[in-house]
């Protein structure tokens, strides 16, 4: 109903909110678009779940969030990708994966700071009806 409506606006202004705030990081710009295959032609046979900030602005825009566990899920698959596809002990892949871990602290660390725990319960609560 109307009730419901109201919450997951707000669920969306909030993730674009917190989204647009880590594409905004230089930290995070190899993490901001989709990996070029072009450029990069053996990351589709390393990382099976591609994932991106855009892609998460997107999904946020086509109502593919109901609860911030399910953003959370995405953006740590954008961790998750950069530690498989970076393995090595070079300074490239080390940045890569120190960038990748700061991502991920930090969005847990805005969700934590920002988020009320029982409008994650509404949202949860909303998932489980649908
Ligand atoms: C997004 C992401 O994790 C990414 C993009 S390029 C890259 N890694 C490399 O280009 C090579 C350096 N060792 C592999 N990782």
């Amino acid at each position: 109903e109307q009730q419901e409506e109201d919450t997951l606006r707000e669920l969306r202004l909030f993730l674009r909110c917190v989204t647009d705030r880590l594409i905004l990081d230089r930290r995070f710009k190899a993490f901001s678009k989709p990996v070029d295959k072009e450029q990069v032609p053996d990351y589709l046979t390393v990382v099976r779940h591609p994932m991106d900030l855009s892609t998460v602005l997107s999904k946020i825009d086509r109502q593919k969030y109901i609860t911030v566990r399910e953003y959370l899920h995405d953006v740590d698959q954008i961790w998750e990708n950069a530690l498989e596809y970076n393995p090595e002990d070079d300074p490239y892949d080390r940045q890569i994966r120190h960038r990748a871990c700061a991502l991920k602290d930090t969005v847990h660390a805005i969700i934590k700071d920002e988020l009320k725990e029982d409008f994650e319960r509404s949202c949860e609560q909303i998932k489980e009806t649908r």
